[in-house]
């Protein structure tokens, strides 16, 4: 519904406005013209609805655009009139006389039948009448007659016609005709030519002013029914006063450009009031949505018709932009609201959603716990298992040091670029490592060797240390100690020992840490025990051992073969001071280019390091001795392409290493006869392959397939290596008691000395070769000129004396321990028996013996004094003699608790020649109840030949008759006077 406020204009108010304004000048409308075509047109229209009803045949009569006479012809017999009533009301018309013949023929003159004229057309007349039509007269259809009041009852009719095919609902709207078929209807005389007027105007066919009339006249009831209807009178009155002083056939005419001026004039304002519309939808669309949604249904609830009227209210503006642009906005606007229901519906969606995925977060993080927990008690059991392969790696190795095995870690070098990234190693897992090998090598084309640890290319240096820290501890813990690199040439040994030539506290190798943990735990315990350490570096090149630790040239340690103890041992106190030595060394040492390596090393470079170390509490003295081996690597010639002196280099590297080799299948073997002295290698290394030394291997394995052949024998030697069972080693150790027992037997022997009465200093430089003789006196009865190969060696006496021909090696701390026991047991052997334990009165340079070399001195006293052609019964005869109160003296100090050094056993071997082979723990002389304390020997004992059970020494008469003169380790300076005094020595 449009109120005032929104259509602000009722169509009574306007049809008025139009009517006066207009209603003067429709005087002056020239009718005469319009007239006559209204006419024809009317009668076009009667004739053709005519004969559309009653048919072709039935209106052959009447022709479809006729004349005035022939339309009043043609309808004059009433029988078209009768029978299209009938087709519009039937029964109308009770009976249509028909005509006996056409009509048409019967000219217009001949006079009808009465009957005929009369009934059809009275009765037409008469049915119409009732009906409410406008009707004519008889005589109308007469010529002469008035045809336009024909013309407009049939119009009538057929207005009448149209409103009951429609349905024939509510009033018929021109004439307010009840349809009811023969009632007396009430008509408006007043109106019923205006009615006329405008059901002919809507059949004419101008079907849009038709409609607009129509919705005029419904808008127009609707104002009335409004109640605006307070003008209506005036609106009656006012077209009553135009219309009456008006010809009757003029009236319709008039009425038809009142309603045209009617329809402009409303045309304007609805658009004026739709363009009002428009500006309001605008500041809606400039509003919220919701308000303009708001306001939306708003006018649509004032205006009383939905958008889609709205919008065809719009589109009659279609030629206008400001339509398109009211259409869009109503679109956009339901769109809108569209979108918003969308929206909530996705809302409601995104709420059920986030409810799911909340859901499915919580039992995510349920199973997320779950799993965490599960995963927990799997890291803690991962865990547990590898504490207990780390455990059972650890039991191992302990139960392997209670054998006395050789430790070996293997380590395999990264592959060289040239190798097209192809290696030999399968896998390596632990201590195992897989390789691939040729056909020919095994079955599998796999072979596995198994170590006691595997590092592979990419273990750091670090990493491969690690596993050798507790090595350390145990020099400090007074235990000799050798690690060793083997393996074939560049496959990285002295990148483990020392490492790359760019060193970095990253890259150091092997032999750098060492010292630096060496000095670090040492200065940990210096509060309990205070330590000395002191270093070596000596190398064999092509079968001479040389001191690398000289600043001016290289030299031999010895005017013939080699004697380690000339070697400089030099005191450090930091690891600096140990890096400025190693790179004395290593600048020192002999390398070389080959084909293989470009920086090969042609020569066994050993780092040897002493560590003293002095209980502060208790006095109680240790000796370690660590060597750090750096072996040359074999090669096979043809590969290295060595020639001269490289070939010669290679040879004697090759030799050494094969003596090596049969010594390591030997004690393999556990053979009687070990070969030492093959070469001066395997002497050098005699103390740590067949002593009481802890020793570690590093075997290195290049993994390039071209060196598969090396690699296999390399990895199958260091097996048999880490089968070897050395024994339990045992730290060097002695009490102060020990000691001070030590310093009564100097005292005694300085006594002695006095006693002869002859300068030792003449015997001594009287001897053509003091330190051969020495080591040769001493080789027969003692090891302790054999330094760190101290407490236990084997093989035959005459080779241990030609070993010495070429061979000393410095002594280490043990081995100093032993000479000390040994002393002991000359000093029982040559001391006569009426030597006074404890003689008094020692004179300076007697002290000062005791503490030097007082060995020398004794040993050449004793030499000197003809005892030392002693043989086995003089001896015992000799040892008889001492008197019991010596024996008494030792056991009452009741404190020689010895190390293994102290216990010694002599035995025959298998070999026809004695050999002596000292072994730990077979003698212990301590000071428990029952312990086996140091007695007198029996006669049965001394002729009998396992003179190993006992702790006497082996017979003099082993020793050689020359006097010799025994090195104690010596520094710098010592070793250097020492080489001195040899070479004079040999001059002579
Ligand atoms: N673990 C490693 N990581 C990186 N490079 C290595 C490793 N091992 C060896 N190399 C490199 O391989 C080359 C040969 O190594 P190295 O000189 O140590 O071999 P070698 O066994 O001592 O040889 P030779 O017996 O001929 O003296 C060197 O350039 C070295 O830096």
């Amino acid at each position: 519904m449009v109120t005032e406020e929104l259509l602000n204009f009722s169509v009574a108010s306007m049809v008025e406005d139009v009517l006066q304004q207009n209603g003067k000048r429709l005087n002056d409308i020239d009718l005469a013209s319009r007239k006559a075509q209204e006419a024809s047109l009317r009668r076009n229209e009667a004739a053709g609805w005519l004969r559309k009803t009653i048919g072709v045949v039935g209106g052959k009569d009447l022709p479809a655009q006729p004349s005035e006479e022939e339309f009043r012809l043609g309808l004059r017999s009433g029988i078209i009139l009768c029978n299209v009533l009938n087709k519009v009301q039937p029964g109308a018309v009770q009976k249509v006389v028909e005509m006996p013949c056409d009509s048409v023929t019967i000219p217009d003159d001949a006079a009808l039948s009465a009957y005929q004229y009369f009934e059809n057309v009275r009765n037409f007349l008469v049915a119409v009448e009732e009906m409410g039509l406008p009707t004519f007269e008889a005589s109308d259809l007469e010529q002469g007659g008035k045809a336009p009041r024909v013309v407009n009852c049939v119009l009538a009719l057929k207005s009448y016609s149209d409103w009951k095919q429609g349905g024939g609902n509510g009033l018929w709207k021109f004439g307010n005709v009840k349809a009811t078929p023969f009632g007396k209807q009430f008509v408006l005389k007043n109106s019923e030519l205006f009615m006329n007027s405008v059901s002919r105007t809507s059949s004419m066919g101008e079907k849009s002013l038709d409609r607009s009339l129509s919705e005029q006249i419904s808008y127009g009831d609707l104002g009335l029914e409004n109640g605006n209807m307070g003008n209506s009178s005036s609106f009656y009155m006012l077209v009553r006063g135009l219309l009456l002083d008006k010809k009757q056939e003029d009236i319709p005419i008039i009425v038809e450009n009142m309603l045209s001026k009617v329809m402009v004039e409303f045309e304007q304002r609805l658009a004026a009031q739709i363009d009002q519309i428009k500006g309001s939808l605008k500041d809606m669309a400039s509003l919220g949505t919701n308000e303009c949604l708001t306001k939306q249904s708003s006018i649509e609830i004032e205006i009383g018709a939905p958008p889609e009227i709205l919008n065809e209210e719009c589109s009659n503006n279609k030629d206008t932009n400001e339509g398109k642009t009211n259409n869009q906005i109503v679109r956009q606007l339901m769109l809108l609201e569209k979108q918003q229901s969308e929206i909530k519906v996705l809302k409601s969606t995104i709420q059920a959603t986030k409810a799911d995925l909340n859901f499915l977060q919580m039992k995510h993080n349920e199973e997320v716990r779950n799993l965490g927990t599960h995963l927990q008690s799997l890291a803690h059991a991962a865990s547990g298992y590898k504490k207990v392969l780390e455990e059972n790696r650890k039991l191992y190795n302990q139960v392997q040091d209670l054998k006395g095995n050789i430790r070996v870690y293997c380590r395999v070098r990264p592959l060289r670029r040239q190798a097209n990234g192809l290696s030999t190693v399968d896998h390596i897992d632990e201590g195992n490592i897989t390789i691939i090998t040729p056909l020919k090598y095994g079955k599998e084309g796999r072979k596995s060797f198994t170590f006691n640890k595997v590092f592979g290319p990419s273990a750091s240096q670090g990493e491969v240390f690690s596993d050798t820290q507790p090595l350390i501890r145990s020099v400090l813990d007074g235990y000799n100690v050798c690690i060793f690199a083997y393996g074939q040439t560049g496959s990285g040994k002295t990148h483990t020992m020392i490492g790359p030539n760019d060193l970095t506290e990253e890259t150091m190798g092997v032999n750098y840490r060492a010292l630096s943990d060496l000095f670090m735990i040492s200065e940990q315990r210096k509060d309990i025990i205070s330590y000395d350490v002191s270093v070596q570096m000596i190398e064999i090149y092509n079968e001479q051992v040389r001191d690398l630790l000289v600043t001016d040239e290289i030299r031999n340690c010895s005017h013939k073969g080699l004697i380690v103890p000339d070697a400089n041992i030099v005191p450090v106190k930091a690891t600096s001071d140990v890096i400025n030595l190693m790179n004395l060394g290593q600048k020192n040492r002999a390398v070389g280019s080959t084909a293989m390596n470009d920086r090969s090393s042609r020569s066994h470079s050993c780092l040897t390091v002493h560590v003293q170390g002095k209980d502060v509490a208790s006095g109680t003295t240790l000796h370690g001795c660590m060597h750090l081996v750096d072996l040359a690597g074999s090669e096979r010639v043809n590969k290295s392409e060595a020639v001269g002196e490289r070939l010669k280099e290679a040879q004697h590297i090759n030799k050494s290493l094969s003596a090596l080799g049969d010594v390591i299948s030997s004690l393999a073997h556990k053979n009687s006869h070990v070969p030492y002295r093959n070469s001066k290698l395997t002497q050098l290394l005699q103390d740590s392959l067949g002593g009481q030394a802890k020793t570690l291997m590093f075997v290195h394995m290049s993994p390039e397939h071209d060196a598969i052949g090396e690699t296999i024998s390399t990895l199958k030697f260091a097996e048999r290596v880490s089968s070897v069972e050395l024994g339990a080693a045992q730290a060097n150790k002695e009490s102060a008691d020990v000691k001070e027992l030590k310093e009564q037997i100097a005292i005694l022997k300085a006594a002695l000395a006095r006693k002869e009465g002859e300068p030792m200093h003449l015997q001594c430089s009287g001897s053509s070769s003091p330190e051969r003789s020495r080591l040769r006196s001493s080789a027969g009865s003692s090891p302790s000129c054999y330094s760190s190969r101290g407490a236990s060696f084997s093989g035959d006496h005459k080779q241990r004396i030609d070993d010495l021909d070429s061979l000393e090696i410095r002594n280490n701390s043990a081995s100093k321990q032993k000479r000390q026991s040994l002393d002991l047991q000359d000093l029982l052997m040559n001391s006569p028996p009426w030597t006074p334990v404890g003689s008094p009165g020692l004179k300076d340079e007697e002290k000062e013996a005791v503490s030097g070399d007082w060995v020398d001195k004794v040993m050449v006293n004793k030499q000197d004094s003809g005892r030392s052609d002693n043989t086995l019964g003089s001896w015992e005869e000799e040892s008889r003699q001492l008197p019991d109160t010596f024996y008494q003296k030792l056991n009452t100090r009741n404190q020689i608790v010895t190390d293994d050094s102290d216990e010694l056993e002599a035995t025959t071997g298998d070999s026809s020649e004695q050999d002596f082979l000292w072994k730990p723990n077979v003698h212990k002389v301590s000071n428990s109840s029952n312990g086996s304390n140091l007695k007198k020997p029996s006669p049965k004992q001394a002729k009998s030949p396992d003179i190993s059970r006992s702790s006497i020494p082996p017979p003099p008469s082993r020793r050689p008759s020359n006097g010799s003169i025994s090195l104690l380790p010596k520094t710098g300076k010592q070793a250097v006077s020492s080489d001195a005094k040899r070479k004079s020595g040999s001059s002579k």
